[in-house]
């Protein structure tokens, strides 16, 4: 079946808010430039196309939360412009939701990548 054009412009909608976020957030540019990264890593050491998967998802998982993050701040900042601390709890949290991803997010890096680097530099 064809995509219809409200489809399309759905997509196109979703492409403007990530393009909008990217100008926005430094926090969602560091973590693309950190992805490209280790991206780039994985294929240059060749890793398991399991471990490529997995870093995959977990780099999907804090893009992600990224974006949401972004909603919720500008949500919180249209619905309370002045401080509330509902506003502080939702904004909080929600930043806390991309601290937890980004976290475990480093752990299986590290897990992944251990082997594989110390092989390369030739290290036991
Ligand atoms: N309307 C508000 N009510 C209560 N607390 C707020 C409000 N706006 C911001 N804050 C507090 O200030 C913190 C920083 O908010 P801000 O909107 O500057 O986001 P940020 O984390 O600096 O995001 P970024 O700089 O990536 O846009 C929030 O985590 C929250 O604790």
């Amino acid at each position: 079946m064809k995509p219809s054009r409200r489809e399309f412009s759905s997509f196109g909608y979703a492409l403007e808010g990530i393009v909008a976020s990217l100008k926005t957030q430094r926090h969602l540019r560091f973590h693309c430039v950190a992805a490209v990264i280790v991206i780039a890593a994985a294929i240059a050491l060749s890793l398991p196309v399991r471990d490529m998967a997995l870093l995959l998802l977990v780099i999907a998982l804090v893009l992600s939360l990224e974006l949401v993050n972004t909603a919720i701040e500008a949500v919180v900042d249209l619905a309370a412009p002045e401080w509330h601390h509902l506003g502080k709890i939702a904004k909080d949290a929600a930043a806390g939701a991309v601290l937890v991803a980004a976290i475990f997010a480093a752990a299986i890096g590290i897990l992944i990548f251990y082997k594989p680097v110390m092989h390369w530099l030739g290290l036991p």
